[in-house]
């Protein structure tokens, strides 16, 4: 197998999809798309609106008539892009813990996914893309070339979500991000499963490194180093 030109990347949260979706489209020069930012951003202008997050008219109309922007980063503080509503930047209220508890279910919806998946595929159809959510590999690009299934333990990714809920100094226990993570998991498997073509990878200590690597190595061609695959890749447009 060449080089893929479209990678699904799909798992459950605190799984390490956006570390592993940025760091190979760092690798391989392409654009990096993380879906779930969509539906944060609905989810907290939901929230904002004062709108129902069981209200699926009211979501569906305002996932139709908001714009939201994922950029490269604008602010060097940890963020792997930048994402506006309307203009604002919203890159770390997104993932506020009111968000959090909301996602999943304004994310459910029927009507609300169609407008969300009808964006993504926009974005998917350019190619030399790397895409990461839920339904990637089986309903956005169901024809990527590659699909990756990543899968952790509940227990490593609730370590995953506290350490990174601390470093944005919030605090809860492990049992309470063991429970979110759970229920999350509950309300996301209806479109969390995944495609029948995609790789299993359960990264349960590995390295972000050592992901890369292992994905990588899935598409390495017998008659040519991975290292001149790679860059022929980098240079094609
Ligand atoms: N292989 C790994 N080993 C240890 N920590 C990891 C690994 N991969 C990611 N992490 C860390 O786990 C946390 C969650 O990772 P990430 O945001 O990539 O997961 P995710 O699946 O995209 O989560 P969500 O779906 O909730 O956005 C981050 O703090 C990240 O640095
Ligand atoms: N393609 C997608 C991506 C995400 N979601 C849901 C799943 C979560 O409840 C929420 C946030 O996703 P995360 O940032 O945690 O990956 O959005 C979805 O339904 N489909």
């Amino acid at each position: 197998m060449r080089i893929p030109r479209t990678i699904a990347i799909d798992g459950q949260s605190a799984a390490g999809k956006s570390t592993l979706g940025a760091l190979l489209a760092a690798e391989l020069g392409y654009l990096y798309f993380d879906t779930g930012v969509m539906y944060r951003a609905l989810a907290l202008a939901a929230l904002r609106a004062g709108i129902d997050p069981d209200d699926e008219a009211a979501l569906t109309a305002l996932a139709h008539r908001l714009t939201i922007d994922v950029t490269a980063p604008t602010v060097t503080d940890g963020r792997q892009y930048t994402v506006l509503i309307d203009g604002e930047d919203v890159t770390w209220a997104i993932r506020d813990p009111d968000v959090e508890r909301i996602v999943s279910r304004t994310a459910r919806f029927p009507a609300v996914r169609r407008e969300m998946i009808r964006q993504q595929q926009a974005i998917g159809r350019r190619g030399r893309v790397v895409m990461v959510g839920r339904d990637i590999g089986t309903v956005v690009m169901p024809d990527a070339d590659l699909k990756i299934y990543l899968q952790a333990s509940l227990t490593e990714r609730a370590r995953r979500r506290l350490a990174e809920l601390r470093s944005r100094n919030i605090e809860m226990s492990l049992e309470q991000v063991a429970a979110a993570l759970a229920e999350r998991d509950a309300l996301d498997a209806h479109v969390a499963q995944p495609a029948d073509d995609a790789i299993i990878l359960v990264n349960d200590g590995l390295t972000p490194a050592e992901e890369v690597a292992w994905v990588l190595q899935q598409f390495a061609n017998g008659d040519q180093p991975l290292a001149q695959e790679i860059n022929r890749c980098k240079s094609t447009p």
